[in-house]
């Protein structure tokens, strides 16, 4: 898959009076390269409009696209993959479903990832690093120790997500990250520009 660094995820709760577009559009701006549309809430075809603007978006500034949960909406709108949990469908019948695209798994613990990646996940999430509102049923932090753990071992690109802030994402790339996924800090911002670009300044001096 293409190289990535910084990885915003929908969250209209957090911007109820500005649009999702927008907000996502600032974040490619700011320096977001992969952006996910996670969204609980939405029936079939809101989801799906939003999948087609969000696609649009992100093939004008050549950034990759992911679909959570719904590989239906991720195919019919040709995203460039989806991103599954542990409970969701198994590896192996996703990628009978989605061909070469883009597959992510979430990890919370060393053995899913060694899993994952002899299943051939593309990159796996890991966390939630630190406590998270944005999800409500989350496991129990992982902490910086399970980075430390993957960055160690695993060879596929991995991404440390989970209550991730700019006061706190320094200790995340001390334990090895290279990619981070924030959430709330980055949609729920009054700047969300600034606040991608701050993160980025943190990864910039890292290698990937
Ligand atoms: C990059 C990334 N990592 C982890 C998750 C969590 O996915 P999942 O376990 O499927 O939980 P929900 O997001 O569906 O609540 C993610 N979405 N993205
Ligand atoms: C969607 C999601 N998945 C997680 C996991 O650990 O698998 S944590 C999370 C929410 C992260 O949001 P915020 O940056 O606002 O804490
Ligand atoms: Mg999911």
């Amino acid at each position: 898959m293409k190289e990535f660094r910084l990885y915003a995820i929908t969250a209209e709760q957090f911007h109820p009076n500005r649009e999702l577009i927008e907000v996502m559009e600032e974040a490619i701006i700011g320096g977001a390269d992969i952006i996910q549309l996670r969204d609980k809430t939405s029936g079939r075809e809101e989801l799906l409009r939003k999948a087609q603007a969000l696609r649009e978006l992100t093939r004008k500034h050549g950034v990759t696209f992911i679909v959570n949960d719904h590989i239906d909406i991720a195919l019919e709108v040709d995203a460039d993959g989806i991103h599954l949990g542990q409970n969701d469908l198994s590896l192996e019948e996703a990628r009978k479903l989605v061909g070469n695209k883009i597959i992510g798994i979430s990890t919370h613990a060393i053995e899913e990832a060694r899993l994952a990646e002899a299943q051939g996940a593309d990159y796996i999430g890991v966390g939630p690093v630190f406590r998270t509102a944005t999800k409500v049923d989350v496991v129990d932090p992982v902490s910086v120790s399970y980075v430390r753990e993957v960055a160690a071992e695993i060879r596929i690109p991995f991404v440390a997500i989970g209550g991730i802030k700019l006061n706190n994402v320094d200790e995340v790339l001390a334990a090895g990250a290279t990619r981070v996924c924030a959430v709330s800090e980055i949609v729920g911002s009054d700047d969300v520009i600034g606040t991608c670009r701050a993160y980025l300044a943190k990864l910039g001096n890292k290698e990937a």
